[in-house]
């Protein structure tokens, strides 16, 4: 396949296995996020492609290739470095330039300055090309070094953390122009972020990653609605499902998640295949419901904190086990922190990991 391969890499840095066994692949034209929490692995891999990094095990393909030996400058592809790497003594239009002033640029000359203003343009730092990038704030740093990657017509685009230092209200912008701006090339691109709901936001699939480990690859969709671990639960939600350990057992012939103090019952299926297992319960907050105290079948416990966000609610619910829960709501609950309250969990609500590998017990 053209496009961009990894398979099977490994990468070690004295004890850390940085990589561990990485198989992955981005198609022309298609933009994987790659989402993951910090020391996971995302910028090795993005260096590993890149050429920077060379693997222990494994190979990487691009554009039907082997890049074995292929050295870093010859690969054609562009990085965006988390470090931003901007040329100190060239102006921000001269560091966005200079990729294209170098040898083997696949962008003509006469298109050179018209390319460098339409992206200044699109990252809103038009104004501040004069600048040399000791005078740039550290979010317009992070525009300029961005700028100098999507210059380019690369084999292969490789964006770790382009939107991180942005403020909020620009980030949530320019993601939409640089998702669409990648997705009017036919190489592949790669978007690093820790963010998992940007990730969600800007890949065509996201591949999540722990560990040096590729836990899940798959549409926004499928990861929102079926994350395959719970290390994937626990990293993507608005806010991330809340996940207990305890076990699967049998109350009266029907099955129940239990742990010391709370027991929640759980739907059949596969889940009842699965009683006298050790298991993690993930709660997705927007499908959990207040109840009143001590209402039939809710869980016992009391408000432990309140965040208004305006159209919705976070609600953290502390279960009589100390366990936190968070509920995400749109009704503006009346709560009072300390107050009893019950917490009603509907088979929505709720996904099953198994305790030891981590990996979803399938709904049936
Ligand atoms: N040059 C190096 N020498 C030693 N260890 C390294 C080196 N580079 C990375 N590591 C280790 O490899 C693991 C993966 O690091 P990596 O930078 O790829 O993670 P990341 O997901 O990009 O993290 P972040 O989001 O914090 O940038 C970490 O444990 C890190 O400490």
């Amino acid at each position: 396949m053209s496009g961009l391969a990894l398979s099977g890499v490994a990468k070690r840095f004295g004890e850390t296995l940085a990589l561990d066994g990485v198989n992955l692949s981005v198609g022309p034209g298609e933009v994987l996020a790659l989402t993951g929490p910090s020391g996971a692995g995302k910028t090795t891999l993005c260096r590993v492609a890149a050429g920077l990094e060379t693997p222990d095990a494994g190979a990487v393909r691009l554009g039907g290739r082997s890049m074995d030996g292929v050295a870093p400058g010859k690969r054609g592809v562009a990085f965006l470095f988390e470090s931003y790497a901007l040329y100190p003594h060239l102006t921000v239009r001269e560091n966005a330039l200079s990729p294209l002033r170098a040898p083997g640029s696949a962008v003509p000359r006469e298109r050179h300055d018209a390319t460098v203003a339409e992206v200044l343009s699109l990252l809103e730092i038009a104004h501040l090309g004069d600048r040399l990038p000791a005078a740039l704030s550290g979010g317009q740093k992070q525009r300029a070094a961005l700028a100098r990657a999507l210059v380019q017509a690369p084999r292969a685009l490789l964006l770790d953390e382009p939107i991180s230092h942005l403020d909020a209200k620009l980030r949530h912008k320019l993601r939409g122009a640089i998702r669409r701006s990648l997705m009017t090339r036919d190489s592949p691109s790669i978007w690093a972020t820790p963010d998992g709901l940007e990730a969600l936001s800007v890949g065509d699939r996201v591949a999540v990653i722990d560990g040096g480990r590729i836990e899940q690859v798959g549409t926004p969709e499928e990861i929102w609605l079926s994350p395959a671990s719970v290390t994937v639960a626990r990293l993507i939600g608005d806010p991330p499902m809340s996940v207990l350990d305890g076990e699967l057992a049998e109350e009266g012939g029907a099955t129940v998640f239990r742990r010391p103090g709370l027991q929640i019952a759980v739907p059949e299926g596969a889940a009842a295949a699965a009683r006298g297992r050790k298991v993690w319960l993930g709660l997705r907050a927007s499908e959990l419901a207040l109840a009143p105290a001590g209402a039939a079948g809710a869980v016992a416990g009391e408000i432990y904190s309140h965040e208004p966000f305006g159209k919705h609610e976070i609600v953290t619910f502390s279960a009589s086990d100390g366990a936190q829960i968070k509920i995400k709501t749109r009704e503006a609950a009346q709560v009072r922190i300390g107050e009893a309250a019950g917490l009603s969990c509907p088979a929505a609500a709720i996904a099953l990991f198994d305790g030891e590998t981590g990996r979803a017990i399938p709904a049936a």
